[in-house]
């Protein structure tokens, strides 16, 4: 496993954990085209880490990267210091890796609570046609319900959810794996300003309430300075830089690349 330096990103005094994630220089190039290159990063456990870029930068590659479902053509990915670089999404998923998708991922005639259901019979090995059992897994859909706020809406249809209870619903398909490793592709996408403050507190639950370790992508600065222990800019396929949001925001070199004015 690689070690990154020594209280690299992180506050004096603050106890290095071991890297639950790391990318050695890791590269995806696909038809010719060079998508990410030379991508190193260590992440470590019970860590927040926001991914910012502009658009087409590689953050959702990177992510497809890291959950399998595109190849490392260079480099290795490590999870827990195993290198799982060939391994397929669904072993990684065993491994306790967990992501969200930009784009919903929801049957929209398809309940709430069978949502969550559906999932928490995936994760314990049953058939998605077996639904008398279905009764069994009650306890752990309303555990997931409640700790993502969505329980008075358990038998709504997904399609009459709001943007910002399509993504809490996500997430509660998600929890139902206990994934200790999560990555998000911006979950606020879509979701109305009212709605944002909630979401990224039940975001922030996860990560600081259940020591979940998280990856974000996300364009909502003002929610990733209150929220991530470090920043990686993207650009162009690389890692542009990655430390604290302070000195990354702080950079003249991100400045110049993404950030511009807006900070
Ligand atoms: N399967 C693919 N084949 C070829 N090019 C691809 C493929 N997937 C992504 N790309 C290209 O890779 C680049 C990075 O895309 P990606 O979606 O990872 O960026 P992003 O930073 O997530 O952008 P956004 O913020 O808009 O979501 C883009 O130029 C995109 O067109």
């Amino acid at each position: 496993m690689t070690a990154a330096p020594e209280g690299a990103g992180h506050g004096p005094g603050t106890a290095v954990a071991p890297a639950v994630l790391a990318l050695e220089s890791a590269g995806w190039t696909v038809g010719g085209a060079t998508i990410l290159s030379d991508v190193s990063l260590d992440v470590r456990e019970g860590e927040f880490l926001a991914f910012i870029g502009p658009n087409g930068a590689g953050k959702t590659s990177l992510f497809n990267l890291i959950s399998g479902l595109v190849p490392a053509t260079t480099g290795r990915v490590l999870l827990d210091g195993a290198d799982i670089t060939g391994e397929a999404p669904h072993a990684r998923a065993r491994r306790g890796l967990g992501r969200t998708f930009q784009t919903s991922s929801l049957w929209p005639a398809m309940s709430v609570a069978e949502h969550v259901r559906l999932a928490a019979q995936a994760a314990g090995g049953g058939s998605y046609r077996i639904w008398r059992r279905a009764s069994r897994y009650q306890d752990q859909v309303d555990d997931v319900l409640v700790r993502t706020g969505l329980t008075h809406r358990a038998d709504v249809p997904a399609r009459s959810l709001s943007h910002g209870e399509k993504r809490k619903l996500e997430l509660a398909v998600l929890l139902v794996g206990e994934p200790r490793l999560m990555l998000l592709d911006e979950p606020m996408a879509g979701v109305s300003a009212e709605e944002v403050p909630a979401l990224t507190e039940l975001i922030r639950g996860l990560h600081r309430d259940e020591g979940r370790t998280v990856l974000m992508v996300e364009h909502h600065m003002d929610v990733l300075l209150g929220l991530a222990d470090r920043l990686a800019v993207m650009h162009h396929g690389s890692l542009l830089a990655l430390d604290t949001p302070e000195a990354v925001t702080a950079d003249a070199t991100v400045q110049r690349a993404y950030l511009g004015a807006a900070l």
